[in-house]
């Protein structure tokens, strides 16, 4: 069927070529025959042709900017046709696994079914000359030589066809496999010369899930649900006139998984996380200029907001405020020596989450995080500023559970009762369990693990290994429970001080 196509093609291109030979005859040959067979070249054309054709070049007119539907048309072939044709290419693709990257080689031409029409693919290569009869063309510049470039052939009776639904379901498949396959970034702002402010970005893989944040279940079901939702909300904010845009409120102690959320939000939502360090930025405009290079679907993060809310709550009550908090003191003189003039102002930060500015840009999620709620300024706390607050806590039993499950694969233990009662009389962190959960208990015990699996040689390979990791939960479990046993003694001891 290929050279078929091509034929019927090229036949079009002689009719057109004699259409245009007719058309300059000499004089005397008579005007109204003239006229009648010049008529007649296009409808012959349309009959002995009934193909169209479509290029669609690799770089557009100016040859500098790759054309977004050549990549298109690339991706769509990738996935859809790969498997009827015969002449392939792999390269090294730019994810992080080793799959190499196939793709349709040049002059391969493949078949694809839209609808009942059949529609033919295939890759020229980089030529001198261009001598395809097209309907529509992608123009190149005057340089001699064409790019690259995609014929679409198909015939005529499907024209409306490809064009109105065909070629945009290309571009939309495009878009969905782009950004499933998107490497997410992490940016950050970065001065130069500290001057001007811009982000700089690194590929970002958050190891946290949803699934290993140890929270309360019900709690942790709800944020998701919410962030489900915001992502489908875009009508929503349309008709209700709203920004799309949503604000979360982490506060709990250090080690609590403020941050491990976010990670788990970005991955959840597929999303880019710009982390804002406004200790840096010199004043509102900077921080303008900031918020409006990030881009859609992304998670905009102020960690340790209270730091920074110090100083704006400072230039907003006076020094006053800030006397009655020797700790907030320290950061305000430092940052007044340092900043005479223009100043990041709460305000000015509060224009973006939902004032004036907050309608530049959509679908962004802005994530501030402290561990001191109630030093916050209420103007940032206040109902409906910030959609959610969210109270990340000590760890409890229920937390205990998933922590255990992440890091040892257990979900019961004979020591489980002892910890559960321990983590209800005593505040400790999820990343302080964390981390005796973790397996460098081994270098305490792992001397032990080591000679029980010595005596055990010989036994079967998957049994040694379950005993080894029962062995590992034993160790690491019973490291939990004397740390938090000295945890516990240590808090029912009375400071030195109160007891002179
Ligand atoms: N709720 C949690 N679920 C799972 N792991 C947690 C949780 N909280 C803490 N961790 C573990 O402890 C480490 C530190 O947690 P994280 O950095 O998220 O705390 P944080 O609340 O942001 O602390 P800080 O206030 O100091 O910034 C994480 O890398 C993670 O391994
Ligand atoms: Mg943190």
């Amino acid at each position: 069927m290929a050279l078929s196509v091509d034929k019927w093609v090229g036949f079009g291109s002689a009719m057109a070529g004699f259409g245009l030979l007719w058309s300059r005859m000499p004089e005397h040959v008579h005007d109204e025959a003239r006229h009648i067979i010049s008529s007649l070249v296009p409808m012959l054309m349309s009959y002995f042709n009934p193909y169209e054709q479509i290029s669609i070049s690799e770089y557009g007119e100016d040859r500098f900017r790759r054309n977004k539907m050549f990549d298109a048309v690339s991706t769509y072939l990738r996935s859809t046709c790969l498997d009827v044709a015969s002449k392939l290419k792999a390269e090294v693709g730019n994810k992080s696994n080793d799959d190499p990257l196939i793709s349709l080689d040049e002059d391969q031409e493949v078949l694809d079914n839209f609808n009942g029409a059949r529609v033919w693919w295939r890759l020229c290569p980089k030529s001198t000359k261009n001598r395809a009869v097209t309907v529509i063309t992608v123009p190149v510049g005057d340089s001699s030589e064409q790019p690259r470039c995609y014929k679409l052939v198909f015939h005529q009776r499907h024209r409306k066809l490809v064009l109105d639904s065909y070629l945009p379901g290309v571009v939309r498949l495009w878009r969905e496999l782009t950004a499933k396959n998107r490497q997410r970034q992490l940016f950050t702002n970065h001065s130069r010369d500290g001057k001007s402010h811009y982000w700089i970005n690194v590929p970002y893989n958050p190891p946290a899930t949803f699934d290993m944040l140890a929270m309360d279940h019900s709690k942790k079901v709800e944020i998701m649900e919410d962030l489900a939702a915001f992502r489908e909300a875009k009508e929503y904010h349309s008709k209700v006139g709203k920004a799309w845009k949503r604000g979360y409120l982490l506060h709990g102690p250090p080690g609590t998984g403020k941050s491990t959320m976010i990670g788990a939000m970005a991955n959840f939502l597929g999303y880019d996380v710009y982390d804002l360090d406004l200790t840096s930025i010199k004043d509102n405009a900077e921080l303008r200029k900031l918020f409006l290079d990030t881009t859609d679907k992304s998670i905009i993060v102020i960690e340790d907001i209270d730091a920074i809310e110090v100083e704006l709550t400072t230039k907003r009550k006076g020094k006053e405020a800030a006397q009655e908090n020797s700790d907030k003191r320290t950061v305000v003189e430092v940052r007044d020596k340092t900043n005479d003039n223009g100043k990041v102002t709460l305000s000015g930060l509060l224009s973006f989450v939902d004032g004036l500015w907050s309608a530049c840009g959509s679908e962004r999620i802005f994530v501030f995080t402290t561990n001191h709620l109630d030093r916050l300024d209420p103007a940032l706390i206040r109902r409906g500023r910030m959609d959610r607050h969210i109270e990340m806590s000590y760890c409890r039993f229920e937390a205990f559970k998933m922590l255990a499950k992440s890091y040892l694969g257990i979900t019961e233990h004979s020591l489980f009762g002892e910890i559960g009662q321990l983590l209800d009389e005593i505040d400790t962190t999820p990343a302080d369990v964390a981390d005796n959960l973790m397996l460098r208990a081994r270098g305490k015990r792992g001397g032990e693990i080591d000679r029980l699996l010595d005596e055990m040689n010989g036994a079967p390979a998957d049994h040694m290994l379950r005993v080894k990791r029962r062995r590992e939960a034993d160790a690491c479990l019973a490291g939990l429970v004397e740390t938090l046993k000295k945890a516990k003694m240590k808090s029912a001891t009375p400071p030195m001080d109160s007891m002179e």
